[in-house]
């Protein structure tokens, strides 16, 4: 059961906007220029190159940066939850989840439990912290994310180190939380591809803003091509559909309600279907899951 926060029934309320943002480190811009806005229940995914001022961007946000010219607003009530791109722990330490869970504050059980259900990650509350898979692990920060139910959750590169079912399973869980809690989120994705399905608005930074809109927009923007030159072979959104979902446990959880062990392909439950939408415009069907094909592999079918 995911839990609600005070957003989730209200209209949509503006979070937080930055105005003409820029920020200035050692006499060069980082960033430069950037307008934007987020409202809860709005997702908002910011794409481009290494070193484009995502992360920076994403600070200024937080309200980690402050802007060196331009403004920035936030609700001033705002609660933000944040799934940094990188964490300094000592994996010589041992650290178990809940441990992990209230390293930045206190949390009851039954909220730091909660939280943990919503990510679907309960029965690893006891695990070790560098046991866990690398979905798991990002499982385990989102949960400690929206632990203290935000109304705006930054997630900066939330799907690494997850292979490509594995991504579209936490891009599934990312939007059932903006759909429970009713929270705005703010995405920022490594893959230059593939954004997730359910994203309102796509931009994409490369020093300053070099395209923005609707995922279909971005994707035909001459500006997104000339950025990515050949890389640019169509921004796939993502969406998928099939007959079982594999349960964080292991189990599968299949179609007719059924639950078993293992996925066995011939058992007759089987259907896996993925589907692409690029701007070429054409769908395809991709097997996952099984065969360990990573998401490079999957992108260069988008
Ligand atoms: N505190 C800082 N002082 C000086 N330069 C910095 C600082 N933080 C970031 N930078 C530089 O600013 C630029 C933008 O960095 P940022 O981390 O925002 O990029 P990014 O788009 O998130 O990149 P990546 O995809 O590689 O994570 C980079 O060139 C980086 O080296």
């Amino acid at each position: 059961m995911l839990m609600t926060n005070k957003g989730a029934s209200s209209d949509r309320r503006h979070l937080v906007e930055l105005k003409n943002a820029g920020l200035r480190r050692d006499g060069r811009w980082l960033v430069r220029g950037v307008d934007l806005t987020i409202a809860s229940g709005e997702i908002l995914t910011l794409i481009g190159p290494n070193g484009a001022g995502k992360s920076t961007t994403a600070k200024m946000v937080t309200g980690v940066l402050r802007p060196n010219e331009g403004a920035v607003e936030r609700s001033h009530d705002m609660r933000i939850g944040y799934v940094p791109q990188k964490l300094s722990i000592d994996w010589t330490m041992p650290l178990s989840v809940r441990r992990l869970m209230r390293l930045t504050g206190r949390l009851s059980d039954a909220d730091l439990l909660d939280a943990l259900e919503a990510t679907g990650i309960p029965h690893l509350v006891d695990a070790e912290v560098r046991h866990l898979s690398g979905g798991e692990f990002q499982r385990a920060l989102l949960a400690r994310a929206i632990a203290r139910r935000p109304d705006l959750l930054v997630l900066d590169e939330p799907v690494q180190g997850v292979d490509f079912a594995g991504e579209t399973a936490l891009y599934d869980l990312i939007r059932q939380i903006r759909d429970t809690t009713g929270c705005g989120i703010l995405l920022i994705s490594h893959d230059l591809h593939m954004v997730m399905a359910g994203t309102d608005t796509v931009i994409c930074l490369n020093g300053h803003v070099c395209c923005r809109g609707t995922p279909e927009t971005v994707s035909r923007s001459e500006d997104y091509q000339r950025l990515f030159g050949g890389a640019a072979r169509g921004l796939a959104v993502y969406s998928h559909r099939h007959d079982h979902t594999h349960l964080p446990d292991g189990r599968v959880l299949h179609g007719d309600g059924s639950i078993t062990d293992h996925c066995y392909p011939d058992d007759g439950h089987h259907d896996h279907h993925h589907e692409d939408h690029s701007r070429h415009g054409h769908d395809h069907h991709h097997d996952h899951g099984h065969d360990r094909k990573g998401r490079e592999g999957e992108a260069r079918d988008a």
